[in-house]
């Protein structure tokens, strides 16, 4: 019996509107995400952003993520809950950039440079090492980005993005490009990442409705509702409290499959 409570919000959005001249993108998005315990678990937060393409994902991942100030509203990040600023949450962009004149050692080590705590050579080179090890890039990180798979160099760049200490990383796209088995490992690598540290919140937006679902305690549809111009969340689903959160087997649960059904008729 999975045991939980959820506590502080660590992120939220209230009454965010964005509008390009006469264009209304979004309206009226308000939502909490909250730190979820868990007896017996470092349990982060996953939330699953999902949206028929062109509906306005992208627009409401910078604004989450401070690139772009809304035209109205506001999100608020961390316990004191303070305005986001840009920088506050790391990004995984689609393409996942690397440094390609940078071995992969080196790569990650720019995450740790740009993170909050200072550290000295020795503890970079453990902590590098340790995370390497966790996430199997040991014997690539002598390596180049263009020597690596796409599979593998989007790993490299979700661990950069764990190794700055932001505790807050958006995710888009994860799934796509990838071949089953990766799909998979990427799956299997997020749920790692959510489980680090109890304050880590991952928002993974995507199209992939089965696999953002599956790695999910979250579900936001983001959608056009009641004729207005502009998306909003038209629908929020807790998986903790149906029961299908932090089950890597989901896929076969009947309750799952009826869920996927549901989303897609909702796009
Ligand atoms: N600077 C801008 N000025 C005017 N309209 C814009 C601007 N940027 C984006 N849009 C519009 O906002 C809408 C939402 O775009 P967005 O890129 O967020 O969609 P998306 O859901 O991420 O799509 P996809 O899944 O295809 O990437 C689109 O209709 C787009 O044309």
């Amino acid at each position: 019996m999975n045991t939980y409570s959820k506590n502080k919000v660590l992120l939220s959005a209230e009454n965010i509107h964005l509008q390009y001249g006469e264009k209304k993108i979004l309206r009226d998005i308000n939502f909490n995400i909250r730190d979820i315990q868990r007896e017996g678990v470092e349990q982060g937060q996953v939330v699953a952003l999902i949206g028929r393409s062109g509906i306005g994902k992208t627009q409401l991942f910078k604004t989450l993520s401070g690139l772009i100030k809304p035209t109205e509203g506001m999100v608020r990040i961390g316990e004191d809950q303070h305005p986001v600023k840009a920088g506050e949450v790391g990004i995984v962009p689609q393409n996942y950039i690397l440094f390609n004149h940078r071995t992969i050692y080196q790569n990650l080590r720019i995450g740790l440079d740009n993170g909050e705590v200072k550290l000295t050579e020795d503890e970079k080179r453990r902590i590098i090492a340790d995370y390497a090890n966790t996430f199997e890039l040991t014997e690539h990180l002598k390596k180049y980005p263009a020597q690596l798979s796409g599979g593998q160099r989007q790993r490299v760049s979700i661990i950069q993005q764990v190794l700055t200490g932001n505790k807050f990383i958006l995710l888009d796209e994860p799934f796509s490009g990838l071949d089953i088995l990766m799909v998979d490992r990427v799956i299997k690598l997020l749920l790692k990442v959510s489980t680090l540290s109890e304050q880590n919140t991952l928002i993974i937006v995507s199209h992939d409705i089965e696999n953002a679902t599956a790695v999910a305690d979250t579900v936001w549809v983001l959608g056009n509702g009641d004729g207005k111009p502009g998306a909003t969340i038209k629908k929020e689903y807790d998986l903790c409290e149906m029961g299908l959160a932090w089950k890597p087997e989901i896929r076969t649960d009947r309750k799952f499959v009826e869920l996927i059904d549901e989303i897609k008729q909702q796009l």
